[in-house]
C-alpha cells in the first residue's frame, strides 16, 4: 500500500493540465506541527483509511499550503472521494491525523441546496448562515447564473445544478474548499468559469483540493494519484 505515499509529481504535465507541485513529500508528525502554525490550510499526516473493510490509502502524508492546490486523481472507486471526506472530517481515518481550518467548504455530487426555492434564495440560506449574505450575487456571476436566480433549484440543469453547488462554495468565503468532481456535468465554458473561480480563490489565499477524472485546468497543483 506504500504506493499512496509515493504518489506525488514535483514536474510534468499532469493528466489534468496542471503541472506537478514541489512539496507533496511524505512527512513527520513534527513537521507538519511546524507548518501548521504557518500558512498551511490542510495537512494529512499519515493518514489511512478504509471502508466496507476494504483499506484504500495508507500513511498517506501530504500539506496543501495557503493558495495552493492539490488534484487527487484516480479510477472510480479508488477512494477520491473517501479522501475528500475525510478531509472534511466527515469520514474518520483509521489511523493518521487530519489538520484542516475552521471554516471549509464541500461540494459533492449533491447540491445541498433546497429543490424548492428560486436558486438566489436557496443560496442566500446558506450565505446567511455564513454570515455572507452580501457575497451571493458575484457568486452567482462567476457561475453564470445570475439570470436564473429565480429558478427553483429543482428544475435547474444537471450542469447548473452543479453551476450552483460551485457557487455556493464560492459564497461562502471558507478558507479551503473540496470539492470532489466539480467538473462533472459542466460543459466546456462552465469548466473555464470553475478553473477562473479556483484561481481567483487561490490568488485570495485560499486553498483548493479537487478530486477529479475530468481534466481540469489548475495550474502548479500538486498532484496526487491514487
Ligand atoms: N459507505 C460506504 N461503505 C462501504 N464502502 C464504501 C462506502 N462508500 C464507498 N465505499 C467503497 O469505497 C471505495 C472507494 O469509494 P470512493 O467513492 O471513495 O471512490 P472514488 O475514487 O471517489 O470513485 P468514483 O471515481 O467512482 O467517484 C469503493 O470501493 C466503494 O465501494
Amino acid at each position: 500500500m506504500d504506493r499512496h505515499r509515493r504518489a506525488a509529481r514535483r514536474s510534468g504535465p499532469s493528466c489534468c493540465g496542471a503541472r506537478g507541485g514541489a512539496s507533496f513529500r511524505p512527512f513527520g508528525r513534527r513537521h507538519a506541527r511546524a507548518r501548521g502554525r504557518g500558512r498551511v490550510s490542510l495537512t494529512f499526516d499519515g493518514v489511512t483509511c478504509a471502508r466496507g473493510g476494504r483499506v484504500l490509502f495508507t500513511e498517506l502524508s501530504f500539506m496543501v499550503p495557503a493558495g495552493g492546490a492539490l488534484m487527487v486523481l484516480g479510477p472510480n472507486g479508488v477512494g477520491k472521494s473517501s479522501l475528500v471526506r475525510v478531509a472534511a472530517g466527515l469520514l474518520a481515518p483509521v489511523a493518521g491525523q487530519v489538520e484542516r481550518p475552521e471554516r471549509l467548504a464541500l461540494a459533492g455530487e449533491a447540491a445541498a441546496l433546497d429543490a424548492e426555492l428560486p436558486l438566489a434564495k436557496a443560496l442566500g440560506f446558506w450565505a446567511a448562515i455564513d454570515g455572507r449574505g452580501d457575497a451571493v450575487a458575484a457568486a452567482l456571476g462567476a457561475m453564470a447564473l445570475a439570470d436564473l436566480v429565480q429558478v427553483p433549484v429543482r428544475l435547474l440543469s444537471t450542469g447548473q445544478r452543479k453551476r450552483a453547488a460551485l457557487a455556493r462554495v464560492i459564497a461562502s468565503g471558507a478558507a479551503l474548499w473540496l470539492l470532489d468532481e466539480p467538473a462533472n456535468g459542466l460543459d466546456a465554458a462552465a469548466t473555464r468559469l470553475l478553473e477562473a473561480a479556483i484561481a481567483a480563490h487561490r490568488a485570495g489565499g485560499g486553498a483548493v483540493l479537487v478530486a477529479t477524472h475530468v481534466p481540469v485546468a489548475v495550474p502548479d497543483a500538486q498532484e496526487l494519484r491514487l
